[in-house]
């Protein structure tokens, strides 16, 4: 029995909430099989489609608006907030819940004002480099703040107690061997054993403007050798690629198992949302990132510091041509010590043990 009885994890909207949420949770229940996981969500959010499958309790709680600013959700925090805020509070009485760790997204300020008005301990990972506004609000009412990856001097009063913990990845992924598996992955894929990979992957949704600029740049990728593994995104419009190239070029519109296109990749090109850039960064893939060019540079800010370190490259969206690509790719593709000193450094920056650093944390904040 370990130190926990009853855990409540709150995190929601997008994504990039709720996959670390699940990570911690597989985490838990490895190392804690007779804790009580129950997960707070709401009515139309992403969790829905994700919590419960994973097999995990989700309990509704209602929706509500975040405030765009953090002063602005303290001062005026609405009603409904406060709705929402009640209803996480009985979820947390009826658990019993020992602690909550909230992953960000709107459906975990309730979490938190609930679980600061009885005054139990709350623990708070952010992914994103620059905080999201839910956790920076959360921010007020917690110390126990756990980060994805170093901060940048522009978060530091935010950050000043935060302890790095890294990610927590799902275990295909935390655990992945990519040269020892990239031949079963390659098969997998109807990809050549003995050509270079290029796997691109948008983010969640996948990005069109990716998607144009690769597929414009797969004739003359495809002359030289090199094969492109393409994830378009389920929600977008696919894009036409050439049928007669000589190497495989094997476009899908999801992928469930992202280890088999990581373990089958040279180089990998892809947005710089903080779970790809937590995921490529801890298994040392060479990437070359664009970054949704939007939401306050956010993905911008995720990308840089790993690329800093050597792990990658960097390119604006609106730079992102078929020629930018084949101007790049193709050296980089064709010298391995540039690449094998990107993958070192990106396995340097990133790490792959950010469940358990989160769950250490976790039972520290309980302890305290
Ligand atoms: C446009 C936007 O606002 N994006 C945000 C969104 O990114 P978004 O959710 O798009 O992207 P992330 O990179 O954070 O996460 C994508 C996740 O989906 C997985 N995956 C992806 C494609 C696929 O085919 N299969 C698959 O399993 C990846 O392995 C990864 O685990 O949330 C992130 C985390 O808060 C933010 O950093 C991003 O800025």
């Amino acid at each position: 029995m370990g130190p926990l009885r009853s855990v409540v994890l709150c995190g929601g909207g997008t994504g990039g909430h709720i996959y670390p949420l699940l990570a911690f949770a597989d985490c838990l229940r490895r190392h804690d099989p007779g804790v009580r996981i129950t997960c707070l969500g709401t009515p139309k959010g992403l969790e829905n489609e994700l919590i419960p499958p994973a097999g995990y309790d989700l309990r509704q709680i209602p929706a509500y608006q975040l405030p765009r600013s953090v002063n602005m959700g303290l001062v005026r925090t609405p009603d409904r907030m406060w709705k929402a805020a009640r209803a996480a509070g009985k979820v947390i009485d009826e658990v019993a819940a020992d602690v909550v760790v909230g992953f960000g997204g709107y459906v975990s300020v309730p979490g938190y004002l609930a679980a600061w008005r009885r005054e139990m301990p709350i623990v708070i990972h952010e992914v994103n480099v620059p905080p999201g506004v839910a956790n920076r609000l959360g921010m007020k009412f917690t110390k126990n703040i756990a980060v994805g990856f170093p901060h940048q001097p522009a978060q530091a009063e935010a950050l000043r107690d935060a302890r790095v913990v890294g990610v927590p990845l799902r275990r295909g992924i935390a655990g992945l061997d990519r040269f020892a598996m990239r031949a079963a992955a390659r098969a997998h894929f109807g990809l050549r054993p003995d050509l270079p990979v290029l796997f691109v992957a948008g983010g969640s949704q996948g990005a069109r403007s990716i998607n144009l600029a690769v597929s414009g740049a797969a004739k003359e990728l495809s002359r030289n050798g090199v094969q492109v593994l393409h994830v378009m995104g389920a929600r977008n419009e696919p894009v036409p690629v050439p049928t007669d190239l000589p190497v495989p070029y094997v476009a899908l519109p999801y992928l469930s198992e992202m280890e088999l296109g990581y373990a089958a990749a040279d180089l990998m090109l892809a947005r710089g949302g903080a779970m790809t850039c937590a995921e490529v960064a801890a298994i040392g893939l060479p990437t070359i990132y664009v970054p949704y060019p939007h939401s306050n540079q956010e993905q911008k800010r995720n990308a840089l510091p790993v690329v800093e370190a050597g792990g990658g490259l960097l390119v604006d969206d609106a730079e992102l041509t078929p020629d930018w690509l084949e101007r790049t790719v193709l050296p980089l593709l064709r010298d391995p010590q540039r690449l094998s000193a990107m993958s070192h450094a990106a396995a340097a920056y990133g790490r792959r043990d950010g469940d358990v650093a989160l769950l250490n944390f976790v039972y520290e904040a309980v302890a305290r």
